[in-house]
């Protein structure tokens, strides 16, 4: 099958069509994208992150891990770095010989009301005083046009979000997932370790990065900063970390702290995956009960939002991000997530606006 130029990311619509086991991505800051592509039929799944000591692979892990949502790990049985060689590589295969097919569905989108049902339930308890901070998030749903292309819009994704983790991804046991992350969870190599204590957001178009943050927006990372210092210190790990600083993302300003840290074993970094995730970033404070209440009130299951993603151990090097700013790809439809920390202080509107803002980043990258 040949394809011109332009639309030759299509390719990944049919390895997609064909439930073929994949991970196209391209890292933050770089040009080349890389693609992981299992040729055996059955991905490994875990139902611990424990079991990924020694692991090497695409990791696709849950927010929470059921029998429905393991953790999927891609055999890297073909790894290939850069347009040229992707193309050409896919060019000759027989994985994409079958024509796309595509479908069609109404749309349906999270209301305002079932929002607020749950940020009530969620503000009583941070106000009680149970939780330090919690993370509501939601859903939004808009039928797939008949157009619709997820190689396209990987690769609008790369183009205007240059400073993200940009990921499409495919196994039978995750489904499809397409997004543009701004936030690391552990990136390592050669035993030099880091991890982002990324939260806080504002809408901003100032290319300096100027922005002038609150106490709430503050105090959410400074939440988030804690917890991963704590964590470090549950294993033994010393760790330093950066100052505050404002990053960019698409339309959006976050509060970035950078940990750094060694360790000499990578062999156990399952072990650590295990005490970092998930972080408040994306659950709250405490986080066992912050974990088990939005089980219990978030209203929906978050599947592998929030979870995270990327390769692990892949030639020595291991990068794994948060999965957010992100979709699921279903043959109808599209499900787009978003969510935000809630903080005592918080306000309804503010942080519905939030949630949209987020929305916003990754409706713009959809390619029809
Ligand atoms: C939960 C999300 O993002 C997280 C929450 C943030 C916040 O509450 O300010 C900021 C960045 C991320 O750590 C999301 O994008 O869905």
């Amino acid at each position: 099958m040949e394809f011109r130029e332009h639309i030759k990311y299509r390719f990944f619509d049919l390895l997609i069509d064909k439930n073929i086991s994949f991970s196209l991505y391209r890292l933050p800051g770089e040009r080349e994208i890389c693609l992981v592509l299992q040729t055996s039929d059955q991905s490994e799944t875990f139902d611990s992150l424990s079991d990924l000591n020694n692991r090497k692979g695409f990791v696709i892990a849950p927010f929470q891990l059921s029998r429905e949502t393991p953790i999927v790990l891609i055999q890297p049985d073909i790894v290939l770095t850069g347009e040229g060689i992707i193309f050409d590589f896919l060019y000759k295969s027989s994985f994409t010989n079958t024509q796309s097919s595509i479908f069609y569905k109404e749309s349906k989108a999270t209301t305002f009301d079932h929002y607020q049902k749950g940020y009530t339930k969620f503000h009583e308890a941070l106000v009680d005083g149970a939780f330090k901070k919690l993370v509501l998030s939601r859903t939004f749903e808009i039928s797939r046009n008949e157009q619709f292309s997820a190689g396209l819009s990987f690769q609008n994704a790369c183009n205007k979000y240059p400073d993200n983790f940009i990921f499409l991804c495919n196994s039978p046991e995750s489904g499809t997932w397409l997004g543009c992350s701004p936030e690391i969870l552990v990136s390592g190599q050669n035993g030099n370790w880091t991890t982002d204590a990324l939260a806080g957001t504002k809408k901003t178009s100032d290319i300096n990065n100027n922005v002038i943050w609150d106490n709430k927006n503050r105090l959410e990372q400074q939440i988030v900063i804690e917890y991963m210092q704590e964590q470090l210190l549950k294993a033994d790990i010393k760790s330093t970390y950066s100052e505050p600083k404002t990053i960019r993302s698409g339309n959006l300003a976050h509060l970035k702290s950078e940990f750094t840290f060694h360790i000499d074993d990578s062999s156990k970094i399952g072990n650590l995956l295990n005490l970092l995730h998930p972080s408040p970033a994306v659950c709250g404070f405490p986080k066992k009960e912050a974990f088990d209440f939005i089980i219990e009130n978030e209203g929906y299951d978050r599947k592998y939002y929030s979870g995270f993603l990327g390769y692990l151990d892949v030639d020595n090097k291991t990068d794994l991000f948060v999965n957010l700013r992100c979709m699921q790809i279903f043959k109808d439809n599209l499900r787009l997530f978003a969510g935000g920390g809630i903080l005592p202080s918080s306000e309804l509107i503010s942080e519905w606006k939030e949630t949209e803002y987020k929305l916003q980043t990754i409706l713009s990258i959809i390619n029809e």
